[in-house]
This record gives C-alpha cells, sequence and structure tokens, in this order.
C-alpha cells in the first residue's frame, strides 16, 4: 500500500484488538492515513491497546479511534463505518475446538457478521474491503472452517453486488505463528514449567506464516483485489514433529506426549483447492484466484470448458517442508520467539 494512496483516508480493523490488528497498527500508525478505527466487543483489550499506544507513540495516539461493538450488531457496525475508506476485515472465531462445541457461535459471528459488515460497506460507500479467511475453509471439516467456507461464498456474493461501488476481495492464510492461544506459546510455556510438550500428532503439518506476512498479504490484495478476487501467499510447512523439536531446540529439550488429533483437526491443511488452482494465477509470492464472474445461465457460456479442477491441491503435505533446522530459522521470525528467548514476551501486544 503506498503510502500516497492512503493519504487522509481513514482504514477500519474489525477484531482490531486482535494479532492482526496490532501488526496492522505497527505498519500503518506512521503512514498517511489520517485516522484508524479499531472495532471491536471487548473494552478491556482496548484499553490495554490504548494504553499501549499512549506509552510507545504518545505523538500518535490521537490518529486511533476506538469503536465497541460487535459484527453480530449492524447498527454497531454502521455507526463505526461512516466515513470509513478502507475495511480489513479480520473479526472472527478462530479457534477450531471450541467452534465445535459452539457452531452457531461461528455462524453468528464469521458468517452473518461478515454479510453485516460487507452490506454496510456497500451502504456507506467504502472503497475497499478485504477480508480475512482460512486455509481450514477449503474442503472444510470442522465447524470453524465450514463457517469460514460460508463467509467466502458471502464475499464472492457481495463483492458482486458491490462491485463499481465498493471492491471487496479475500485473503486466506494458514497458521500465524504465536498467535493468540496457537501452540507455539503453548509449547514455550510447557518448557519453562519443566513439562513435556505436547503433541497431537508428530506428522501432521501446518503451514507457518508469520504476522507480517499475514499483513503483507492482507497489503497486496489491497493493492491488486478486483471483486471477488482471492488472494494465497505461497507458504512452508513443517510437521508438528520437526516444530516440537524446533521450539525445544530454542527453550530447552522437556521432552514430549502425544495426546492425540483434537476434534475436527485435519492432518493437513489445503490453502488451495484444486478447483481453484485451475482458476490460479501466479503472481510470484502470491497466488490470485479470480472471480468467476459468470451468471446463472449457463447455456450463454457455451464455449464448453469441461476441465474442472487440477491434478493436486495445494496443501501443508505438498508445499515447501522445512526440516527441523530451517523451521528454527521460521520460528525466530515472529516478533514472539524473538522476545521470549529474551524472556521478554509479555512486551508483544497481542
Ligand atoms: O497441544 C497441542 C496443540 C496443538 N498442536 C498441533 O499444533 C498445530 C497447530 O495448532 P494450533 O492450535 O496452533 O493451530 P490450529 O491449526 O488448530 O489452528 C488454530 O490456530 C491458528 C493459529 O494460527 C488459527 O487461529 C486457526 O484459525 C485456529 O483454528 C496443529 O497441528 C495441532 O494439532 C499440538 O501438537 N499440541
Amino acid at each position: 500500500m503506498t503510502t500516497s494512496s492512503l493519504s487522509g483516508s481513514t482504514l477500519m480493523i474489525t477484531g482490531g484488538t486482535g494479532s492482526f490488528g496490532n501488526t496492522v497498527l505497527k505498519h500503518f500508525l506512521d503512514s498517511g492515513l489520517s485516522e484508524i478505527r479499531i472495532f471491536s466487543r471487548d473494552e478491556k483489550k482496548q484499553d490495554d491497546m490504548r494504553h499501549l499506544l499512549q506509552a510507545r507513540h504518545p505523538d500518535l495516539v490521537g490518529k486511533v479511534r476506538f469503536f465497541i461493538g460487535d459484527v453480530r450488531d449492524p447498527q454497531s457496525v454502521r455507526d463505526a463505518m461512516r466515513g470509513v475508506d478502507y475495511i480489513f476485515h479480520a473479526a472472527a472465531l478462530k479457534q477450531v475446538p471450541s467452534c465445535e462445541f459452539f457452531p452457531m457461535e461461528a455462524v453468528k459471528t464469521n458468517v452473518l457478521g461478515t454479510d453485516n459488515v460487507l452490506h454496510a460497506a456497500i451502504d456507506e460507500g467504502v472503497k475497499r474491503v478485504v477480508c480475512l479467511s482460512t486455509d481450514k475453509a477449503a474442503y472444510p471439516i470442522n465447524a470453524m472452517g465450514k463457517s469460514k467456507a460460508m463467509m467466502e461464498s458471502i464475499i464472492y456474493a457481495n463483492a458482486r453486488n458491490g462491485a463499481g461501488r465498493t471492491t471487496i476481495c479475500c485473503t486466506r492464510y494458514g497458521n500465524v505463528m504465536c498467535s493468540r492461544g496457537s501452540v507455539i506459546p503453548l509449547f514455550i510455556d510447557q518448557i519453562r514449567q519443566g513439562e513435556p510438550v505436547t503433541i497431537t500428532d508428530p506428522t501432521m503439518t501446518r503451514f507457518l506464516m508469520n504476522l507480517d506476512e499475514a499483513v503483507d498479504l492482507v497489503e497486496f490484495a489491497f493493492e491488486h483485489g478486483e471483486p471477488g478476487d482471492l488472494f494465497i501467499q505461497k507458504a512452508p510447512a513443517s510437521t508438528i514433529g520437526d516444530l516440537s523439536e524446533a521450539v525445544q531446540e530454542l527453550f530447552g529439550h522437556t521432552g514430549t506426549r502425544v495426546i492425540g488429533t483434537r476434534h475436527g483437526e485435519k492432518l493437513f491443511e489445503t490453502l488451495m483447492t484444486r478447483e481453484e488452482m485451475l482458476r490460479a494465477e501466479d503472481m510470484g509470492a502470491y497466488f490470485r484466484v479470480s472471480a468467476d464472474t459468470r451468471d446463472l445461465n449457463y447455456d450463454r457460456f457455451a464455449a464448453g470448458n469441461v476441465r474442472t479442477q487440477a491434478d493436486d491441491s495445494y496443501t501443508s503435505h505438498n508445499t515447501q517442508r522445512l526440516n527441523v533446522v530451517e523451521t528454527i530459522e521460521k520460528i525466530q521470525t515472529a516478533e514472539y520467539v524473538r522476545l521470549a528467548l529474551e524472556g521478554r514476551e509479555d512486551e508483544v501486544a497481542q
């Protein structure tokens, strides 16, 4: 995102107090944006974020405005959106096990909440919206992934409706290392307490990205997105066995304990389906899957495109596989890990 294109504009981040919102702030606080709106439910997290900003950036604190609201509540979304130019829609329920126990909560936030945000964005004349999805939405098997898959359908439908007024596009990414509640901080805590790290399945693989890469992907989508585009970052993966070894190499060896797969977990994740691979454009570090722009009158499209899928999807099993040494390097790109090595992880704004 060029500073000039942002100059004088207002950016709103839904779910803005999370790890993603904090990283966006780091990237854009001293950009040309005139205002950054943090929209979220939890007044305590907003208060913490406000205090941190006051302490670290007293000169820029006036640029950030906080709005309490919930994407489930259309009025609160609309009220916060007046005068907004751009939106990063990050608000979501994203824990696999908890969504499995409370699937309707995932529907309310991820599905209905996204529809509320996009309808309001179109009505309010917001110029661009970039939505955040997850690899778990591709061939979903758990409630979180299914709700995000529905969210993606809602994004594409609204993108069609909003085209010409509001450009709506989507990003999909894999596990963000050290995001709230994720496995690396858990492993570090277990090691600190002298306990073995708990491993679900050592052969399970996950894509690994850091928070800065997640924000870079959203920026790329912001710059290049056409209505209904899906952007995916190419990412390496490691096995959970190698990841646990890498964390122990850095923080100490306390052994491992296999606990078995949790509710709704997959052996590997898919970032791009076979069907999407067929439509994907390779853009270097990213793939773009363009929207299917046909309408429902299929008889008008007699060109006869019968091939529906590529030979394989893009998964955490067939992407670049990191070994233990490479995984050590990769996880040290996460600020949380670097600070934790000095015992200062409490300083990470999460
Ligand atoms: O005690 C544990 C906990 C997890 N894992 C494994 O570690 C990997 C990562 O687990 P996380 O809980 O960090 O991440 P998930 O893949 O379950 O995904 C969850 O955390 C992600 C963090 O990026 C996203 O938020 C995502 O939406 C959310 O469901 C998985 O293979 C999991 O099986 C273990 O081996 N031991």
